[in-house]
């Protein structure tokens, strides 16, 4: 964060301070996963962010859309060159995926680099998808940015059903060479970030075609602009979707193939290869490998809904405490509006998903790397569970995180509204995440294929992996009795999720008993999937976030343990209020005890009302990355507000053309 002196402390803020009874450093390494992390990440925010190059004189959104890629793009490249110079000296390839590049990416843009799918998609996806010879070749190139490069898997046509998509590779074995065409306009590929200007290379998910027969979607590298002159090659047509509501420094692009022919070796052939001769080979165990990066990703959007999330609750909370508006006591002064519990409600479950989405992020993470290593053993037998579980957690994720940074947005009245308050701009990038790399519904359907599997093992007494042992105790019809205890609660959660799934699967069982196909009975089901799927999701986030707070507080000073468990039980109660109408299906519970919940969660706004800007403080946002006039660290928001409304550039003069050219002859009877 950029402290400033305090003289240049809003008061307000000053005595926020000094009310917080934790201590914040300790806080600031449960979050970012240890000590070591936040050392390192605060070095890599120090090496990166004292180029100058990060500032724009103009604001971004002051910039024309040419002008703003060209920005994106010039900034785009200096920062490449720190992370290829000074960061990967730091911490080699691991670098790449750390929190600090994430924030310091966002210091040097405020929308999104048109070099962020190289880095988030094209590198990942050499990395999982390429033989070592192939990773030799591709990699160096990618890294050293001799290559830069897109993931165009989506088309115009398709999106989330994968196994439409229309682009083919048809093998041709006389030149050994793959021949990319795409037979339609719905076969254009569509979305790819970085495509329309700015890669020389993509990869592209085609139908893989080799002796006349189709073997489904598979990856290929390939060059489609010429390294020097940067044209398109003869066969490639590729070019800018259009104007969008975010991601607009992004470069989100189209392209066509016309009979373009790419060498045999450009197949990325970890998981399946075409021989000389055209044979296809699978090497992978199991059929969807080949979706590693999409699995990839969701993991790791996990994490970037948290880390968003907690930048909206930092600009929302920092503002709360400065800004004072109404007079509820007549004769007294006009309170923060902090001080509301409306504002505290609106705030506080902020800041508690912020921690939940992290600390289950981080536990997501270790358990992609558990399954990781499982399957460079040979052993895919986890693949299932991770694709189930990181599914409806991007999902549930990404939604909440969308929906609370835009209240975070209403709950900074109109200035909220202001895009140097950087919520618009935080929101319009968010929403996406909700939509890419799988959508919302798909996603939670997916995962629901997961648990009505395992709602039948477990009725049929057979043993359940650890993210589902839970129906074993709802399958032997144990009726779970409401408790506002931790354990409770969560145990309550389980018992919504288990109902739902049984539900489920029981009306998929009427329905085929009476005639309906399988795959009919599964569609006229899917409005209850989806709600048992994100059941499931929220009593698996709940238990990991308290499992995670219990385990890293252990070790903490007591005032730090009794902070995050407050705020733990918040998100607890909070969702436990949000799905009485579940909770009375499913448990005991009764209005006593809702009264009671109620009556909880007042005093846990109250308890936790004194912490709130240590907690978010605790986030340890550096103003550059927050970007925000409502956010910073010293509260200085009037000031800010003021100096960024002259940087509009319709203040570069007192009178506007357009009066000379219109109003004036319209006042005067002459237009
Ligand atoms: C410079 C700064 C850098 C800083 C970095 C910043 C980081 C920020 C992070 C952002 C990073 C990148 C930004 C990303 C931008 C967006 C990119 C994209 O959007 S790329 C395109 C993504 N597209 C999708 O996600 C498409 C969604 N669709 C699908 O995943 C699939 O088609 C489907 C799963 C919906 C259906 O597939 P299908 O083949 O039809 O499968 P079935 O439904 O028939 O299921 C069969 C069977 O397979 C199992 N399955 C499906 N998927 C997987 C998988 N991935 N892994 C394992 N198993 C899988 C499924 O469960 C079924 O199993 P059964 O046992 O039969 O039930
Ligand atoms: C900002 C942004 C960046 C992107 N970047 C990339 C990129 O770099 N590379 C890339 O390849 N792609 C990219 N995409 C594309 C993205 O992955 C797809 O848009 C996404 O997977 C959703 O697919 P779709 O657009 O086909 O939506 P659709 O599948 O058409 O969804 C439309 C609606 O239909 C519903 N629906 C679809 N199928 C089902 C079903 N089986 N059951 C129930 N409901 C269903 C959905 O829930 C949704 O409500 C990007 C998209 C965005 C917005």
């Amino acid at each position: 964060m950029t402290k400033g002196t305090q003289a240049d402390v809003n008061p307000d803020l000053k005595k926020e301070r000094l009310k917080c009874n934790f201590n914040i450093q300790e806080v600031t390494f449960i979050i970012d996963g240890g000590k070591d992390k936040t050392l390192q990440r605060k070095k890599i925010e120090d090496v990166a962010l004292n180029i100058a190059a990060s500032i724009d004189e103009v604001p971004e959104e002051c910039l024309n859309l040419k002008e703003r890629y060209d920005n994106a793009v010039r900034k785009s490249c200096v920062y490449s060159n720190i992370v290829k110079n000074e960061l990967l000296e730091i911490t080699g390839l691991e670098a790449l995926g750390s929190p600090g590049l994430r924030r310091t990416a966002d210091a040097f843009f405020k929308d999104v680099s048109p070099f962020m799918l190289h880095l988030g998609m094209f590198v990942p996806t050499i990395i999982g998808q390429c033989t070592p010879e192939q990773q030799a070749h591709w990699l160096p190139k990618a890294l050293e940015m001799q290559i830069i490069g897109a993931y165009a898997q989506t088309e115009l046509g398709h999106g989330t059903f994968i196994r439409g998509l229309e682009t083919t590779a048809t093998y041709d074995p006389a030149t050994e060479e793959f021949v990319l065409h795409s037979p339609t306009l719905t076969s254009t590929k569509w979305w790819a970030g970085g495509l329309g200007n700015t890669a020389n290379h993509c990869i592209v998910v085609a139908q893989l075609y080799t002796k006349g027969q189709c073997h489904g979607t598979h990856p290929f590298i390939v060059p489609i602009r010429d390294l020097d002159t940067h044209e398109p090659f003869p066969g490639v047509k590729v070019g800018d979707v259009g104007i969008r509501m975010g991601f607009n420094t992004a470069d989100n692009g189209f392209l066509r193939f016309n009979q373009y022919r790419i060498p045999r070796e450009n197949m990325m052939m970890k998981n399946a290869k075409v021989m000389k001769d055209g044979t296809y080979v699978k090497v992978a165990r199991h059929e969807k490998l080949t979706y590693g990066t999409m699995v990839f990703v969701r993991v790791t959007l996990v994490m970037e809904a948290a880390f968003n999330l907690a930048k909206a609750a930092t600009i929302a909370v920092r503002y709360s405490a400065v800004r004072r508006q109404s007079q509820p006591k007549p004769g007294e002064p006009e309170p923060q509006i902090l001080d509301y519990p409306t504002q505290q409600h609106k705030l506080f479950i902020c800041i508690a998903t912020a921690h939940a989405l992290q600390l289950t992020g981080l536990w997501l993470w270790r358990t992609f790397e558990a399954v990781l290593a499982d399957m460079r053993k040979g052993d895919t037998d986890s693949l299932p569970e991770l694709h189930a579980l990181s599914s409806c957690l991007k999902a549930v994720s990404t939604s909440d995180s969308a929906a609370l940074i835009e209240q975070c947005r209403f709950a900074c009245g109109g200035h909220g509204y202001m895009l140097s308050s950087n919520l618009p701009l935080l929101y319009s990038f968010v929403t996406a995440t909700r939509t890419y790399e799988g959508d919302y519904t798909v996603l939670l359907l997916q995962t629901a294929r997961f648990l009505v599997k395992a709602w039948e093992q477990a009725e049929s007494g057979k043993v359940l992996t650890p993210t589902v042992a839970y129906l074993a105790c709802a399958a032997a019809k144990e009726k779970v009795v409401w408790s506002d205890s931790v354990d409770g609660m969560i145990r309550s959660f389980q018992a919504v999720a288990a109902g739902k799934i049984a539900a489920c699967a029981e009306n998929i069982k009427r329905l085929t008993k009476t005639g309906t196909s399988l795959e009919d009975a599964w569609q006229l089901s899917t409005v209850r999937l989806v709600a048992a799927s994100e059941a499931h999701c929220r009593a698996m986030i709940c238990q990991a976030y308290w499992h995670e707070v219990t385990r890293l507080t252990a070790s903490c000073s007591a005032s730090v343990k009794i902070v995050m468990e407050q705020l733990a039980t918040l998100y607890l109660v909070y969702w436990a209020l949000e799905t009485t109408g579940d909770l009375l299906r499913y448990s005991t519970i009764c209005e006593s005890e809702l009264n009671k919940l109620q009556l909880k969660y007042e005093e846990l706004l109250a308890l936790i009302r004194p912490n709130a800007v240590g907690l978010v403080d605790a986030f340890d946002f550096r103003d550059e990355i927050l970007h925000s006039t409502l956010g910073a660290y010293d509260g200085r928001v009037y000031e800010r507000l003021m100096e960024e409304a002259l940087k509009s550039p319709l203040n570069e003069t007192s009178v506007q053309s357009s009066f000379h050219k219109y109003i004036r002859p319209l006042a005067k009877g002459k237009l």
